[in-house]
C-alpha cells in the first residue's frame, strides 16, 4: 500500500469518531515551533568566553559540534530539511557574529553583529527569535540583574536593552514578531536571608530594561522562571510566582519551560489557566529527567499532553512554541531533528482527538467511558496520518531520514577534529 492509500483508510477510521484528518493536517500545516541554535554547539556561542554557566549542563562529547557560524548554520540546514514545515530559529546573545577584530561585550551589541543571522533567515524565509545571554560570562558568576553590585547590574541592564533593539531589528527585517525571552540564573545555593531585596533589584531592572521604546507588536518579551539550579538549590530569584506577577502587571509573556517546576508539576496543566488571563503564551518545551537536564523531546506522555492542551484550547496562535534542550553525548543534529519531528508529530496528534466528544463525556460524567475512548485512541492509526504529513511536506517518512544524518556526519562531521 502506498503512503497516500494508509492515509485514506485511516481517515476513515477517524472520520467514524468524527475527526476530520485533513482539517487537522492543515491545522498543523500553519504552526512554527522555534529551534533552539544551542543545541547545535552544546550552549557555546562564538564569544569563546569559556565554560558554560548559570546552573545549566550539557553533558557528553559526541564528535562534530559546529565551532563557527558557517557550520552552525550548515547543521541547522540540514536538521530543517528533514522535519515537516516552515520553522524559526531561536537565537541566544551570545551567538553574535563579529568582524575579524571587531569584538564588543554583550552590553554593546548592535543589530549589525546579527546580520549574517538575518541574510540567514531571509533567505530561507524562517524567523528569528531571541534571548539575551546572562551566563557564561566573567560578570555572570554571582548575581545578574538582581545584583546588588550596581556596576554589574548595570552592564546587564545594559545587554537586556540592546537585546530589544536587536530583536526588533530581527522582527523588522523579516516581516515577523520576534519572541525576546529573558533568563536569568541568578539564585543561591543555600538558605538566603534576603529573599526580598534580590527580586525588588530584579524588578526595577527588568522596568528599565523594557522602558526601552519598541513596537510591541512586533517584540514579545517574555519571562523564564525556574525552581533551582546546579548551585543554586535554595533560592532562585526569577521564581515563577515573580515573573507570573511581572508579566500580568506589564503585559508581557511568560515563558513555561517543562523542565523548571517540582517533578511532580505538570506544565500542560498550567497552559489553559495561563491562556484565561493573558493573550499569548510562550513554551520550552524539553524533557526533565530527575532534573532540569534538557533531554531531546520525545514523543511521551508530557508532550503529547502540552500539545493537547494547545489544541483544546484552540491556541496554536497564541501559545508560541520553543524547544530547548542540548545533548550533547549523541549527534546534534539528530537530537533536532528527533525534538523537532516529534513536538510537530505530538501537536498532529492532539489535533487528531476527538475533543468535543472527550469534553462532552467529561460534563455529563462518563468517566468509565471517557477512560476507555481515551486509551482507545491510543492505538488509532495516527502512523499513517504522520507517515502523510511527512509525505505532504517532502520530508522523509518514518526512520529514513536518519541516513541523511548519518551520511552527513561521515562526510562532514567526522572531519570536525
Ligand atoms: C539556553 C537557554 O536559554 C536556557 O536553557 C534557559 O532557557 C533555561 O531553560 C535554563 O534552565
Ligand atoms: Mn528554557
Amino acid at each position: 500500500m502506498t503512503t497516500k492509500q494508509r492515509y485514506e483508510s485511516a481517515k476513515e477510521i477517524y472520520k467514524k469518531i468524527g475527526v476530520d484528518t485533513d482539517e487537522a493536517i492543515s491545522k498543523i500545516r500553519k504552526t512554527s515551533i522555534s529551534m533552539h541554535c544551542w543545541q547545535g554547539d552544546d550552549v557555546g556561542g562564538f564569544e569563546g568566553a569559556g565554560q558554560l554557566s548559570g546552573g545549566i549542563q550539557a553533558t557528553g562529547n559526541y564528535p562534530g559540534k559546529a565551532r563557527t557560524p558557517e557550520e552552525l548554520m550548515a547543521d541547522i540546514d540540514k536538521a530543517l530539511s528533514l522535519v515537516p514545515g516552515k520553522h524559526r530559529i531561536n537565537l541566544h546573545a551570545s551567538y553574535a557574529i563579529f568582524e575579524p577584530g571587531e569584538k564588543v561585550d554583550r552590553d554593546k551589541l548592535e543589530p549589525k553583529h546579527f546580520a549574517r543571522w538575518v541574510e540567514f533567515a531571509k533567505e530561507r524565509g524562517l524567523g528569528l527569535d531571541f534571548n539575551p545571554t546572562y551566563f557564561a560570562h566573567p560578570k555572570a558568576e554571582g548575581l545578574t540583574l538582581s545584583s546588588e553590585k550596581e556596576e554589574i547590574r548595570k552592564f546587564w541592564i545594559d545587554h537586556g536593552k540592546a537585546c530589544v533593539r536587536i530583536a526588533e531589528y530581527f522582527a523588522t527585517e523579516l516581516g515577523t514578531h520576534c519572541l525576546l525571552n529573558i533568563w536569568i540564573p541568578d539564585g543561591f545555593k543555600d538558605i538566603p536571608a534576603d529573599r526580598l531585596g534580590p527580586r525588588a533589584r530584579l524588578k526595577d531592572s527588568l522596568d528599565q530594561i523594557t522602558s526601552v521604546e519598541y513596537d510591541k507588536s512586533k517584540v514579545y518579551i517574555a519571562v523564564e522562571s525556574k525552581v533551582f539550579g546546579i548551585g543554586l538549590e535554595a533560592c532562585t530569584v526569577g521564581s515563577h510566582e515573580f515573573y507570573m506577577n511581572y508579566a500580568a502587571k506589564n503585559d508581557l509573556l511568560c515563558l513555561l519551560d517543562n523542565g523548571h517546576y517540582h517533578p511532580t508539576e505538570v506544565v500542560s496543566d498550567k497552559i489553559p489557566s495561563m491562556l484565561l488571563f493573558s493573550d499569548k503564551l510562550a513554551l520550552h518545551v524539553t524533557r526533565p529527567i530527575r532534573w532540569d537536564s534538557d533531554h531531546v523531546v520525545l514523543f511521551d506522555d508530557e508532550t503529547k499532553e502540552i500539545a493537547k492542551e494547545i489544541v483544546r484550547c484552540n491556541a496554536l496562535d497564541r501559545v508560541l512554541i520553543g524547544l530547548d534542550f542540548f545533548d550533547a553525548s549523541i549527534n546534534r543534529i539528530s537530537a533536532w531533528v528527533v525534538g523537532m519531528r516529534n513536538m510537530i508529530k505530538a501537536l498532529l496528534y492532539a489535533a487528531l482527538q476527538p475533543a468535543e466528544k472527550l469534553a462532552g463525556l467529561q460534563n455529563e460524567r462518563s468517566f468509565t467511558e471517557l477512560m476507555m475512548l481515551m486509551e482507545e485512541l491510543k492505538s488509532y492509526p495516527f502512523g499513517d496520518v504522520w507517515d502523510y504529513y511527512c509525505e505532504l511536506n517532502e520530508v522523509p517518512e518514518r526512520e529514513e531520514w536518519f541516513t541523511t544524518v548519518s551520511d552527513y556526519e561521515k562526510d562532514v562531521l567526522s572531519n570536525r577534529k
